[in-house]
């Protein structure tokens, strides 16, 4: 569904990622993992359009999108939960929820996300900026699925996080992944979780795409050469 293939990317004259590779099957979760400061974040927010590639191929659905807009992007399918959640404080849950659903001209909001997510009906006259940490996030995740995505982008979705929501959002993650069929692309420092929740994995290093496989496959030898600080 998507395929990066030679990603470089450039803050000013500082070269972040060196010719990147990464495959995100159709209907898989794949896990973007690495160090701090690796350049996770630099790509996705790359595939979204926030950042422009210097060079290299971004293939979403078939189509090389790397000169697109985002905006055309997010209409093509690429749903994205920005590491942070940057919902609006200020307004209100549904607000939240209306103003994605309004870029697709639509009105109502999608029956699932409040399946999934039944507190964001409770708290729907509530303050966004009110919310708890695990509330928040899944206001973050059902204002990206006001945008009906094939593609769920999400950054470090459990930082910040209770533990014992850690495993709620990692359970409507997997949800969204085999009952919803939505592909999804994660970057999580957290190690058991990216095991629970993702089928293949992609590791960074330094900027550069250096290993990749299926989570079985993730072993010790790449966790202490590539993951332990
Ligand atoms: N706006 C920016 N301008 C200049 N350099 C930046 C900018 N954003 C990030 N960087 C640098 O680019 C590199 C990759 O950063 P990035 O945030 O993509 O890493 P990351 O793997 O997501 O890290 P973390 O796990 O800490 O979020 C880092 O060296 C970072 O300092």
């Amino acid at each position: 569904m998507l395929s990066i293939e030679r990603l470089n990317q450039y803050y000013g004259e500082s070269h972040t990622l060196w010719d990147v590779d990464l495959e995100v099957p159709s209907g898989a979760c794949t896990c973007l993992m690495g160090r701090n400061g690796v350049g996770k974040t630099t790509v996705l927010k790359t595939v979204v359009g926030l950042l422009e590639a210097r060079s290299g191929e971004i293939r979403f659905d078939g189509r090389a999108v790397q000169r697109e807009p985002t905006e055309r992007r997010a209409r093509a399918g690429i749903g994205y939960v920005p590491q942070g959640r940057e919902i609006f404080p200020l307004l209100t849950v549904e607000e939240n929820l209306r103003i994605a659903r309004a870029a697709m001209g639509r009105r109502d909001i999608p029956a699932l996300v409040h399946e999934l997510f039944p507190v964001l009906r409770e708290m729907r006259h509530r303050r966004g900026g009110d919310l708890s940490g695990g509330q928040q996030q899944q206001l973050a995740i059902g204002r990206a699925l006001c945008l009906e995505p094939k593609l769920l982008i999400l950054d470090e979705p459990t930082e910040g996080i209770q533990p014992n929501i850690v495993r709620e959002i990692g359970d409507i993650i997997r949800r969204l992944n085999r009952e919803q069929g939505l592909t999804v692309l994660l970057v999580e420092q957290k190690l058991p979780f990216a095991r629970r929740t993702a089928d293949t994995f992609c590791i960074l290093d330094r900027g550069r795409s250096v290993a990749a496989g299926p989570m079985a496959e993730l072993g010790d030898d790449l966790v202490r050469q590539y993951l332990t600080v």
